[in-house]
């Protein structure tokens, strides 16, 4: 399963994150969000991984211009789409950069509103379902509906987020079957400051699961 630490910052804490165990790391390139950082910190955040680690960049409707110039120049390999980007968009964004992992996140308002990850069916690669919250994009701790999702049957790989701790996770994995997990806010001290301890947890608990 693939394990993404979002929203990290300091370059010395990638590393340590990836050596307990994420198979991905998550970069924020939102200008409004408190755990923003620029090309430059994304570099220095990835020089040390290795090539198995997923880098992505988080976006929340930027120009395919605006991201195409901030992939190719910090060395991310996949792009998290976390606005209200259309599947045309993501056609577009596809013809630009057909090499990158193109992931649609929804943030998750009702049982009707999830129905439209079938539009992203033949667009994208993998999806990724977050909690709503009416004022901030993401990173905001809130739980999803498990109950909503236990018929959620995508034909693409997605991702379970929003609100993962190392307290819950046992019990989302055990109603639900994601491929990957996202955690944030819930392995923080404080935004983009991640506690290392926390995340030491939650790999000691994934691997008695
Ligand atoms: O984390 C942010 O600050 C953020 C800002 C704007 C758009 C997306 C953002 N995060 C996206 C993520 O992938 C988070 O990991 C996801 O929302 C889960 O966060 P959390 O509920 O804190 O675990």
């Amino acid at each position: 399963m693939r394990v993404k630490i979002c929203g990290i910052i300091q370059p010395q804490q990638s590393l340590a994150i990836a050596a307990l165990g994420a198979t991905a790391l998550g970069f924020i390139c939102v200008p409004t969000s408190p755990r923003y950082v620029t090309i430059e910190q994304i570099q220095a955040a990835i020089a040390p991984l290795s090539d198995k680690i997923d880098k992505i960049g988080v976006f929340a409707n930027s120009d395919i211009t605006e991201i195409s110039h901030i992939v190719t120049t910090s060395g991310l390999t996949a792009i998290q789409l976390h606005g209200d980007e259309s599947p045309e968009f993501c056609t577009q964004l596809r013809q630009a950069l057909p090499q990158v992992e193109i992931i649609k996140a929804l943030r998750v308002r009702s049982l009707e509103h999830l129905q439209t990850t079938n539009n992203y069916i033949d667009v994208v690669d993998t999806l990724l379902l977050d909690a709503y919250h009416p004022q901030q994009l993401g990173g905001t701790g809130k739980t999803l509906d498990w109950q909503m999702l236990q018929e959620f049957k995508p034909r693409l790989p997605w991702f379970l987020a929003g609100g993962l701790t190392p307290d819950n996770i046992i019990d989302a994995l055990s109603k639900l079957h994601p491929n990957g997990i996202d955690l944030s806010s819930g392995v923080e001290n404080s935004p983009g400051d991640k506690n290392l301890d926390k995340v030491a947890l939650l790999f000691q608990r994934l691997n008695t699961f």
